[in-house]
């Protein structure tokens, strides 16, 4: 979370010229409410569920740029619809992250203290990105136009 994975990727899609799809937006319309509703009215595990059928769904039908909610991956059939995909883990750091998701209104993982949950968040989770990630780009101390053009010119060489 704050890494900018919603905000790069869908100046990625615009350079590209293609479709640019998330999937927590998706979860939000099929469930006409807003994440951090879901988890408090339905639980975690009823987004996990809604989160798998999204990227499932948007794995087979959208073309173009997809960004993934930053706990899509935990889930196994989801690592494996992944596969052969050009998967780009952002790295973001502990202190740039915190910065960047303020109070962490809308995510509701972070309530309560911000700084240790993300720390805890990204100490779980970074083995998981890290083994999926074709390409890995840094975010610390870039801009999203910067980091959406490294993408760019790593998937374009050969
Ligand atoms: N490279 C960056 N530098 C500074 N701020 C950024 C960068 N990438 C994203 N942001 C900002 O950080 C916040 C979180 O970005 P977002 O795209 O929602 O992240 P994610 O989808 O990974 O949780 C937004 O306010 C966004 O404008
Ligand atoms: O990391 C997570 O488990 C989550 C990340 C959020 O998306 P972003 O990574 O786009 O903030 C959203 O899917 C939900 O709040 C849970
Ligand atoms: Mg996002």
């Amino acid at each position: 979370m704050g890494a900018g994975k919603t905000t790069v990727g869908r100046l990625v899609a615009a350079r590209l010229g293609v479709g640019f799809a998330d999937s927590d937006h998706v979860v939000e319309e099929r469930a006409g409410k807003p994440v951090a509703d879901i988890f408090v009215e339905d639980g975690e595990a009823a987004f996990r569920s809604l989160e798998r059928d999204a990227v499932a769904w948007l794995l087979e039908h959208h073309d173009g740029v997809l960004s993934l909610g930053g706990g899509a991956v935990l889930d196994p059939a989801t690592r494996e619809l992944l596969a052969g995909h050009r998967v780009v883990f952002l790295r973001v750091g502990l202190a740039e992250a915190v910065k960047r998701v303020g109070l962490g209104v809308g995510r509701p993982l972070l309530l309560g203290n911000v700084r240790s949950r993300v720390k805890q968040l990204l100490d779980e989770r970074t083995p998981v990105y890290q083994g999926l990630a074709r390409l890995t780009v840094e975010t610390d101390e870039r801009t999203a136009e910067q980091v959406a053009d490294e993408i760019l010119a790593a998937l374009q060489s050969p």
